[in-house]
């Protein structure tokens, strides 16, 4: 493992919240002088994801482009600050320099039956795989059959992983693991709850674990490491306060990263595909082929793969687009709230701390 940094920048010191100048604070209603108006759209998803079946969110423009702020409802102001960041970042700052042309992804399989899965896994065209399992109202016997098909879909070269969103106890997951790994596991995503059970499940089985939930909704997702509960690191942008801190954290955790989507439109992917652009390696296929899960998009060439590669760019809205799946100013006064609301709370507690002194 390489040596921690001597200290890493905050989120606070990556963006400027707390101090965000009136120059770019986000105007919450009408488009006024040189203000932006916020956007809030709403698309149908494909098939349910996480409970969600409408898919909402934020779009800003700023003089560098488009920015996504799309958390999830559960999410409180403190935590949809650091998602904030992030589609201020895209919007007024930019991204780091790519330096790769194109991210080799993995298609998302919800907890489908196993001919959707099978279908799925066909027509994306990708060499990984990521499967939901453990959902909830389903049983094992149906993550077998999705895990079965996928892997009859992609063949022998394939590779599958699955996620479990923490859904396992210790025992059930070191059962699952060596159940499912008779279909050959790349590795499974948050087995568990809690990193101590996530260090629990790695010492007992030799499928490699990566930790999401473990740094995405962690004060201090440096724990990982130090807690030997991980040997993967699945990195999103929005929940991590931007590209740039993504960056830091990835650095600062040591290990290889994959990086994911939070299920957005193509502007959110555009911050994900930077990221691992910018990456110094990226051994593993990315979770950026989310757009397949959902209806519709607001761009006219939407970020999907080719090749089971996603090619780096970045697209521009389309206004036609977003007009047809704007929410109308009354729907969309809650998300203007939560914009306002996470503004507010700008000077939230950094998603990395200062480690190794
Ligand atoms: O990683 C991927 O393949 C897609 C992204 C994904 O699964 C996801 C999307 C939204 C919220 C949580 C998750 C997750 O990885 O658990
Ligand atoms: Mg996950």
């Amino acid at each position: 493992m390489r040596p921690l940094r001597a200290e890493i920048p905050s989120l606070r010191s990556v963006t400027p919240i707390g101090r965000v100048s009136r120059g770019t604070n986000l105007r919450l209603g009408e488009e006024g002088s040189g203000g932006q108006r916020v956007r809030v759209y709403s698309i149908p998803m494909r098939t349910r994801f996480r409970g969600i079946t409408q898919r909402e969110g934020v779009l800003i423009h700023g003089p560098a482009g488009w920015g996504e702020f799309s958390p999830f409802a559960e999410y409180g102001p403190a935590e949809c600050a650091r998602w904030l960041a992030a589609a201020r970042e895209a919007a007024y700052e930019g991204w780091p320099a790519p330096i790769r042309e194109a991210i080799p992804v993995n298609v998302t399989i919800p907890a489908v039956g196993p001919e959707t899965a099978y279908a799925m896994t066909k027509d994306s065209g990708c060499r990984t795989a990521k499967v939901k399992v453990a959902e909830r109202g389903q049983d094992e016997s149906d993550d077998v059959a999705r895990v079965e098909a996928v892997r009859d879909a992609i063949g022998p070269d394939g590779k599958v992983r699955i996620d479990v969103n923490g859904g396992w106890d210790v025992a059930t997951a070191v059962r699952m693991v060596r159940v499912l790994d008779r279909y050959g596991l790349e590795y499974v995503e948050q087995p568990c709850a809690t990193l101590e059970e996530l260090a629990r499940v790695r010492r007992q089985v030799d499928v490699p674990v990566a930790a999401d939930e473990s740094i995405r909704r962690a004060e201090d997702p440096m724990k990982v490491r130090a807690a030997e509960a991980a040997d993967v690191a699945v990195l999103k942008v929005q929940p991590l306060g931007g590209v740039r801190n993504a960056l830091a954290v990835a650095e600062a955790c040591g290990l290889p990263v994959v990086v994911s989507s939070a299920v957005e439109t193509s502007v959110g992917l555009a911050a994900g595909l930077a990221l691992a652009a910018a990456l110094p390696e990226l051994p593993y296929a990315c979770g950026l082929a989310t757009l397949a899960l959902l209806e519709a998009d607001v761009v006219a060439e939407p970020l999907v793969p080719v090749n089971g590669a996603i090619p780096v760019r970045r697209p521009e809205v389309a206004e036609a687009c977003l007009l047809r799946h704007e929410m109308s100013d009354e729907a969309g006064a809650g998300w203007r709230r939560r914009v306002a609301d996470a503004q507010a709370l700008m000077d939230a507690p950094p998603v990395i701390g200062v480690v190794g002194r």
